[in-house]
Parts: structure tokens; C-alpha cells; sequence
């Protein structure tokens, strides 16, 4: 019986095998249809014949745009854009699209080179219009004492502070950070889960006691303090909101205490720059009303921002809105958002020691006992923000940040895709992530929570080794291409790395979502629960 049925299943293998060498057989001798986006518009270019040459199609770009282009490769998914930069790379690109069963022709992102643009000021940036703030003016700038105003569409939605009515979710036990929130009662379970930002967006209009009126967006600057106006936004309509929580989550069955908003603060006092990522920097900040510390990451804007660029700000401001209610040990707390014309500032919790990356790269790879530690704290913050339906998108060693107490919690998530399309569409590259996706990712797949783990399993060996699997790879194209293509995630670990580890890494890397685990039975896992 068992005989039989192996049988069976070589050969259905056998079927498939062939069926794929034919369909790819039949694709190789047709030519290749290119379609390129440029400046928001899609094109199809001509059918090329195979083999592609990268000077063919850069003479048919120069013949088509009438000017130099640079050359990306986006995935099926729309987020993840690569340069293509050589024959190689090219190559790669062909053969990644040839593999998959979806994609008929390749797609290519044009983006005009950041020395060609002839409106930068030098420094790739846009030239502001006559007129306005100059984008290096910070808004507590004591020697300026200037005063900008920028006007923006929507309601005005007040402070969370104010407005009993707003719940926050938490399932904060100790924390031990300095933001911790005070309890307010029990929040609704339902309303939290997929409907959270319904439900958020449904308070929000009704607005608390404060009341709802329209109000201008003006930043003040004087006396070397800034005041944060109050932020406007568009309220998601209830399809929107639909529209990204269509995803399969584990049920949010386990929601603490709803407690009340953190709020950015009033007034602020710019401090040390802490990092840079690759779409911003990142500063410590002073509340000069509590004397609390925070960091405040700076997003600059194109003054000239294209009605997407705008779009994906906007979307980035609501996600913030709806993720400062999330509060947990093992995240790092929202605490609101400030636009002007030029920069996007993002307040978040104060972490004190950096990231995880930061900590490698100081001291090298982080023991096992250490990393089962961190892991399992990740492994928490993952466990709350899945039941809350909040896919991370971007676990890295960068985006794990410490305080002095030892404590680990994740940061950057939800807003992730909304900062990738942004750097997309403002030519940044997020190369840097390559080697955390998640195959069902390149493929194009949305997002699914258990992206999340395939990340961490990245991460880990990043702990252990030093470097996500792949990091040796030159170009991001090879990386997702060995990402795709391998069965088996390729990476070394120290000798003295135990077989538990190598498992717990295994795991995360299954490449069948219903096999993969989630947070929960990893948190389970002998690599979690026990000590060396
Ligand atoms: N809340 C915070 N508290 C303290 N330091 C922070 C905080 N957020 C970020 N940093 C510091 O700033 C650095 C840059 O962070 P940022 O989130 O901009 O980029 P990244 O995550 O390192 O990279 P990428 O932009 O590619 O995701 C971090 O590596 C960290 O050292």
C-alpha cells in the first residue's frame, strides 16, 4: 500500500517536473514582453528576443524616454524594487520570471539617475519653491525664528489625550520602559481585531470631548522650542479598512486591557542624532513639558511630492494614527506623527542601547544563550502584533532595539510598507532587506504573517553568525534569486551552535506557509524554553 501510493507520488512529481519543463520550454522560445513604469505611467516596450541584452534594452529606453534611465526590477508584489545594474543581473532577473508560474513578462521601474535630476539642489534633493522653508531648517532653530505654516486637507481629529473615548490596546504586563501607559478598563476584543481601525476611525470622527473642528496645520518656531500642531487626517473609509485587514490571521483571542493613547508631546527639543536608516535619520528628543526622552524619526520629503509620494504619506500618517493604540512590552510604543512640507517626523519610545544590529556590529555575534533570550522576546512582540493582525514586514537585527535593562522590542512595524513605497518612489533602494524576505514574498504573494517568521529565522542566523543567510551575495537580484531557487536556505553556523538552534532556524525557513510555525509554537520550541 505504502509502495503504491510513493509510487503514485513519483510520478505525479515526474508529471509536474515535466508540465514545468515544457511551460518553461514554450516561454523561452517566445520572446520577452518588458513593460516599464516611469514617472507613475506603464508602458509595454517591445518583445525582446531571448537572450535579453541589457544594451538593447537600455537603447530602447534611451530610444523610447529620451534620456538616461536607471533600471529596476519589481517584484510581482509591487514593494520590492531592485536595481538592475548588469548583464548579470539581468540574466537572473530572467530566470527568476521564467520560474514563475504567474509572470508573463518582466517589469521594470524607471527612475530618472539622482545626477541627471536637474531640479536637486546638489544634494539629490528637490529644490523647494520659491518661497518656503529651506529643507535643512529645523524647527527649533533658535537663530531662524521663523514661522511656517502649511496648510493641509481633512478634519481635524483631536489628541488621543484628550479623548476618553479612544482605547489603546495593550497586553503590557511589566514593562519597563519609561512609557508605561496607565489601564483603563477592558477594551473590546472584536473591536480590536479587524475592525480595530473601524472602530478607531469611527471614535475618531465622533470625536471626544475636545469636539471636531477644521483647523489649520501651522508649526510654530520660536524661543528654540517647536509646538506640534495638532494632526489632521482623512478618516479610512470602511472598505479601505477591509481592504488591508484581508489577510489570514490567527484569531485575536487573547487582548489585555485597553489603556489610554500615548501622545507625542507638545514641545519638543531636538537632540543627538542615534542612527540612520535608509529612508531617514533618527534623533533623541526632550519633552520639555515632562522631561520624558523619545526619539523622533525624520523622514524627508520631496517639497515637489508627486500625487502618489503624497498618497503614501498620507497612508503612512493613518497607519500611525491607528498603531500608537498598540502598546506592548515587546514593541516600541507609537507616540504620533508632525508633517510640514519637508519632513515626516515619526515620535516613538526612546530605546537606549540601539538596535540589535548596532549591538553586533560592536560586539560581534551574540552567544546562543543570549540569542535564544532576544529571540524569545521577539517572539513575544511577533505573538501580540499576529493576533492584532499586524504583519511586521521588516524583522531585522536593525529593527530590534534594547535598552540598558536588557530588554528587547521591535520597532518600525505596520508602517513598513507605506516607508517602502516611499523610499521606492524617492529612489532609495532597500537592498539592505533583501536577505530577510520571505520566498512566498518575492513570488508575490502579500504579505502573510508568517513572512514574519521566515524573517526571523534570517535573524537569527544573524545573531549566531554576525549576517542574515546570503549577505555575502554582491547585488540584491542574487539574493532573491537564491531566496526563490533554493530548497534549502544556505547558511553556516559556529561549531559550537547547537542542534536545537539549527532546528529553530529550520523551522522559520519551511517554505509551505501552513507548515511554517507561528510565534506561539516557536515560543514553545526547546530553543525558547531552555536555558544552555
Ligand atoms: N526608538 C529608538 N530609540 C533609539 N534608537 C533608535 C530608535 N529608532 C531607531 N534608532 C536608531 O536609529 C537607527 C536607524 O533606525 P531606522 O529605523 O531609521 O533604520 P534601520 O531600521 O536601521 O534601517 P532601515 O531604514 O533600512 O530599516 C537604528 O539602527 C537605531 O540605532
Amino acid at each position: 500500500m505504502e509502495d503504491d501510493s510513493a509510487v503514485s507520488d513519483a510520478l505525479r512529481g515526474l508529471e509536474q517536473d515535466f508540465e514545468r519543463n515544457l511551460r518553461l520550454n514554450e516561454q523561452q522560445q517566445a520572446g520577452l514582453r518588458v513593460k516599464c513604469e516611469f514617472n507613475g505611467e506603464s508602458r509595454v516596450l517591445n518583445t525582446f528576443a531571448r537572450p535579453l541584452k541589457l544594451t538593447d534594452l537600455r537603447n530602447e529606453l534611451q530610444a523610447r524616454y529620451k534620456r538616461r534611465l536607471d533600471i529596476y526590477f519589481t517584484m510581482p508584489n509591487g514593494e520590492i524594487d531592485v536595481p538592475v545594474l548588469s548583464q548579470d543581473d539581468l540574466d537572473l532577473v530572467v530566470r527568476i520570471i521564467d520560474h514563475h508560474q504567474n509572470l508573463r513578462s518582466l517589469r521594470l521601474l524607471l527612475r530618472v539617475p539622482p545626477d541627471a535630476e536637474d531640479t536637486t539642489d546638489g544634494n539629490g534633493r528637490c529644490s523647494p519653491p520659491p518661497g518656503t522653508l529651506p529643507p535643512g531648517a529645523e524647527f527649533h532653530d533658535t537663530a531662524s525664528q521663523m514661522t511656517a505654516s502649511t496648510y493641509s486637507e481633512g478634519e481635524f481629529i483631536p489628541e488621543d489625550r484628550d479623548t476618553d473615548s479612544l482605547s489603546s490596546v495593550s497586553e503590557s504586563r511589566q514593562s519597563l520602559d519609561t512609557f508605561q501607559i496607565r489601564a483603563r478598563g477592558l477594551g473590546s476584543r472584536a473591536s480590536v481585531h479587524s475592525d480595530s481601525a473601524v472602530a478607531m476611525d469611527d471614535m475618531s470622527r465622533r470625536g471626544g470631548p475636545g469636539g471636531t473642528f477644521p483647523r489649520r496645520n501651522v508649526v510654530h518656531i520660536d524661543d528654540g522650542r517647536a509646538s506640534v500642531p495638532r494632526t489632521m487626517q482623512r478618516t479610512r473609509t470602511p472598505a479601505e479598512v477591509a481592504a488591508a485587514n484581508r489577510r489570514d490571521f490567527p484569531r485575536a483571542d487573547s487582548l489585555g486591557s485597553a489603556q489610554r493613547s500615548p501622545a507625542a508631546p507638545d514641545n519638543w527639543k531636538q537632540g543627538d542624532l542615534l542612527g540612520q536608516g535608509a529612508f531617514g535619520k533618527v534623533y533623541k528628543c526632550h519633552d520639555q513639558d515632562s522631561g520624558r526622552l523619545f526619539a523622533m524619526k525624520v523622514v524627508q520629503l520631496d517639497a515637489n511630492q508627486d500625487p502618489a509620494t503624497s498618497r503614501e504619506v498620507k497612508a503612512l500618517e493613518i497607519e500611525i494614527q491607528t498603531l500608537k493604540k498598540f502598546s506592548h512590552e515587546r514593541i516600541v510604543q507609537y507616540l504620533g506623527y508632525h508633517q510640514d512640507a519637508y519632513r515626516l517626523c515619526i515620535f516613538m519610545e526612546y530605546m537606549d542601547c540601539g538596535s540589535l544590529r548596532d549591538e553586533i556590529k560592536r560586539f560581534g555575534p551574540i552567544r546562543e544563550i543570549l540569542a535564544r533570550k532576544y529571540t524569545r522576546m521577539v517572539l513575544e512582540g511577533l505573538s501580540f502584533l499576529h493576533r492584532n493582525t499586524i504583519v511586521h514586514r521588516d524583522i531585522k537585527g536593525a529593527n530590534i532595539l534594547k535598552d540598558s535593562q536588557g530588554n528587547v522590542k521591535l520597532s518600525d512595524f505596520g508602517s513598513a510598507k507605506h516607508i517602502k513605497t516611499l523610499q521606492s518612489a524617492m529612489s532609495t533602494t532597500f537592498a539592505g532587506t533583501a536577505p530577510y524576505i520571505a520566498p512566498e514574498v518575492i513570488r508575490g504573494k502579500k504579505y502573510h504573517y508568517k513572512a514574519d517568521i521566515w524573517s526571523l529565522g534570517s535573524t537569527v542566523v544573524e545573531f549566531l553568525t554576525g549576517h542574515p543567510p546570503y549577505h555575502q551575495l554582491e547585488n540584491a537580484v542574487s539574493v532573491i534569486y537564491r531566496i526563490v531557487s533554493d530548497q534549502k536556505v544556505d547558511y553556516t553556523l559556529p561549531s559550537e551552535v547547537t542542534e536545537t538552534a539549527r532546528q529553530f532556524i529550520d523551522a522559520c525557513f519551511t517554505h509551505a506557509l501552513e507548515q511554517r510555525p507561528d510565534a506561539d509554537s516557536l515560543l514553545r520550541h526547546r530553543f525558547c524554553t531552555e536555558a544552555l
